[in-house]
């Protein structure tokens, strides 16, 4: 059965059931059904070809009806967020080339002639009769092969490439999601990631396989925290899902613990290590939820691993572990790399076949993907993450792991947050390592830094230790709720170092 045609079901099995709740008003499956027609009848009427469809909104129900109206028609859909910048815009406009662009959201001044053939969606006719919703045709809909989704991965590590995900990637996983974790009857999940971040499949569709309800975030909440617990003190949430960064945050609210929220029981984290503190934390705010570190890039349709985070497992590892392979994939380290291998590994890169061949490949028969990230197994046969290749240096003839010196300097009792940014001159040396801090002392001085290092001392190779040390209040964060490592080294570094 087709993803669609699953949801589809759900949709006429529930359909008073709400299907997304956003901050000023709740959806139900019934209207979902209703807007997915209307959607897909007027793509089907203005659409040039066969290409992807741009879809441009934020995050929230229209937006969700319309990707879902996309792989309808037999289209995949590229989730752009309305915030994003208008180079950016631009650029994945201009790769994609789609057969259409569909809107959700008022477009902005600046954005107007980009956009200027677009498919406005604001609204839908919710007096849409019963029998003209259960006529919705799924034979042309996205299957086998055929690609679900492109996502543009943020460019951290150089210009955004089309992540382009099967309908069976994408179905591979959500079965995987079905039944490795808590099974949650009419399950409520927090939706924090924009649709363009592909940890939102983690919260869109097992929701809507299963009849559960998103809880959507809008941007404001988002970035304003006082919208943001008030939102979560007003909302019932049973299933979290967000970066680890994000749930940084909510921690700082005295009332984002169990007592509080008694019906949030299961915490599904990705896209960024969970940081040994941060996991610490949250097990003492929530001592009886489940709480999962899965593992995972956007090259292999959002985690292909996961592991239980356990007060057993916090004391029996330093860093927390990534855990085993779902089913379906392998996991494999040849050279200390982490490869990807099997049914979760993603078509490629959208119409880029240089990149495509540069990351993918074929092992034993089988898809295959490089993943860039170092890690290793232990005896446990439990699988550990070491740290971006790429942020690998060469600091005074040494190979040191700035990931390394980072998951060290969190283990000390007064360190937050830690990142170490390598310095370099004009011919890309390395000249010096910033360790930058967020730690739980106001004003730190010179001996607060002299105490930091003896502390520090033990623990890593004396070539390791940071030259500098600067101390922030908090880190930037991304679009995609990670720490903006470019953001914080132009801070540090000034603009143009
Ligand atoms: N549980 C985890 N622990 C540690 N690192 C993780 C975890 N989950 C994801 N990551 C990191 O995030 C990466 C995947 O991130 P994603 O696919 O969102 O793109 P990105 O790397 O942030 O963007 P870009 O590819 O543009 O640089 C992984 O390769 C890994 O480095």
């Amino acid at each position: 059965m087709k993803l669609i045609e699953r949801i589809l079901e759900v949709a006429r099995t529930y359909p008073e059931r709400v299907v997304v709740a956003e901050k000023e008003r709740d959806y139900t499956y019934h209207e979902l059904l209703i807007a997915i027609k209307q959607i897909s009848q007027e793509l089907a009427k203005k659409a040039k070809n066969e290409r992807p469809v741009f879809v441009f909104g934020k995050n929230d129900f229209l937006t969700l009806a319309t990707m879902l109206a996309v792989n309808l028609t037999g289209r995949a859909y590229i989730p752009v967020d309305a915030h994003t910048p208008f180079e950016r815009t631009e650029m994945i406009l201009n790769a994609a080339k789609p057969s259409a662009v569909i809107v959700t959201a008022p477009v902005a001044d600046k954005f107007d002639s980009l956009l200027q053939e677009r498919i406005e969606f604001f609204e839908f006719d919710a007096a849409l009769k019963e029998d003209e919703i259960t006529e919705l045709d799924t034979t042309q809909a996205v299957s086998g092969d055929e690609t679900n989704y492109i996502i543009y991965t943020s460019g951290t590590t150089g210009v955004p490439k089309g992540v382009a995900v099967s309908h069976d990637n994408l179905l591979s996983f959500t079965n995987w999601m079905n039944t490795s974790f808590e099974h949650i009857e009419g399950n409520q999940i927090l939706e924090q990631a924009l649709y363009s971040f592909d940890l939102s499949i983690f919260s869109i569709y097992p929701s809507l396989t299963t009849g559960g309800s998103l809880v959507t975030l809008s941007r404001e909440e988002t970035i304003n925290f006082k919208l943001l617990f008030e939102r979560l003190n007003r909302s019932v949430i049973n299933t979290w899902i967000s970066t680890p960064s994000f749930v940084d945050i909510c921690l700082l609210d005295p009332s984002f613990v169990a007592e509080k929220h008694p019906e949030l029981t299961q915490f599904i984290f990705c896209g960024e290590e969970l940081t040994h503190k941060t996991a610490q934390k949250l097990l003492a705010a929530f001592p009886e939820a489940a709480i999962y570190n899965t593992y995972g890039p956007t090259e292999a349709t959002g985690a292909i691993s996961s592991v239980r985070v356990t007060d057993e497992l916090l004391a029996a590892y330093s860093r927390v572990p990534i855990g085993k392979a779902k089913s379906g994939v392998e996991l494999r380290i040849v050279d200390d790399e982490l490869i990807i291998v099997g049914d979760s590994v993603a078509k490629g890169y959208f119409e880029n076949p240089v990149k495509t061949a540069e990351a993918f490949f074929e092992l034993d028969g089988k898809r295959a993907y490089h993943t860039g990230d170092a890690g290793f197994i232990d005896e446990q046969g439990i699988f550990n993450y070491n740290g971006r290749i790429d942020f690998q240096v060469k600091f005074n003839g040494f190979r040191i792991e700035l990931q390394d010196i980072e998951s060290h300097l969190l283990s000390l009792p007064e360190v937050e947050k830690a990142v170490v940014l390598a310095k370099e001159n004009d011919f890309h040396k390395v000249v010096a390592l910033v360790a930058v801090l967020v730690v739980n002392e106001k004003t730190p001085d010179r001996a607060y830094t002299k105490n930091l290092k003896t502390e520090l001392a033990p623990l890593i190779m004396d070539y390791m230790m940071p030259t500098k040390f600067v101390y922030l209040e908090d880190f930037p964060l991304n679009q995609n709720g990670k720490i903006d490592r470019k953001l914080l080294a132009a801070q540090v570094f000034g603009e143009n170092n």
